[in-house]
């Protein structure tokens, strides 16, 4: 793939990325607080190549385990194979992400989540391949500075690293993201009598 291109492309996205995220923040009116959380030096490009799979006894193949994203807003581009599938909580389904011709879509991550008081949802999403087709497909993603910090009224406060470190040790106790998705760490992020005593 063409570096210049990409480079390019990558700017378009941030440019894309600011202009939801004010939105959909000012739309909560919580815009001027969170001026500045989006860190436009995070934001990064990732391609992935899920090459084709044959096996006669496995007609699917999983592409990319069920996850919420992290950022704050993903910008997802698809080829025209599909496979992307978002969970729907309320009927505890998969609904396929149907790719429509220049279109982008626009996941909510799971500093988004935080940030907006859990308004908005980072959604889980997987990949399933279908059978013997290669899937192409570029994902813009962004995130609050390392240091910046989240103050949202469901968390006590904490910054992008503290969050991702969580995630790190997380995945290698319980094979898992825990904070936001499950119950298990929810007590260490959620705020606490002794968290708002001490804020007073
Ligand atoms: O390849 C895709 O369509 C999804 C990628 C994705 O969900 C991710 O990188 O977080
Ligand atoms: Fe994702």
């Amino acid at each position: 793939m063409n570096r210049r291109l990409l480079e390019e492309y990558g700017a378009h996205q941030a440019r894309l990325a600011k202009s939801i995220s004010d939105a959909m923040l000012q739309n909560l009116k919580l815009g001027e607080e969170n001026e500045g959380c989006l860190s436009p030096s995070t934001g990064h490009l990732r391609v992935y190549r899920y090459p084709r799979f044959f096996s006669d006894n496995q007609p699917k193949v999983w592409g990319l385990d069920a996850h919420t994203d992290s950022s704050l807003v993903t910008i997802l581009n698809q080829d025209e194979v599909g496979g992307l599938q978002i969970h729907s909580e309320k009927d505890d389904a998969w609904i396929d992400a149907k790719p429509i011709p220049n279109t982008l879509v626009v996941h909510l991550g799971d500093m988004m989540k935080a940030i907006s008081n859990d308004k908005y949802k980072s959604v889980k999403h997987r990949v399933r391949l279908p059978r013997d087709k290669e899937r192409i497909s570029i994902g813009y993603f962004v995130f609050p500075g390392d240091d910046y910090v989240i103050q949202s009224s469901n968390y006590r406060p904490f910054t992008y690293s503290e969050f991702r470190n969580q995630v790190q040790q997380d995945v290698k106790t319980f094979g898992t993201k825990t904070f936001i998705l499950g119950k298990t760490k929810i007590e260490m992020w959620t705020l606490t009598s002794s968290d708002s005593q001490q804020a007073e």
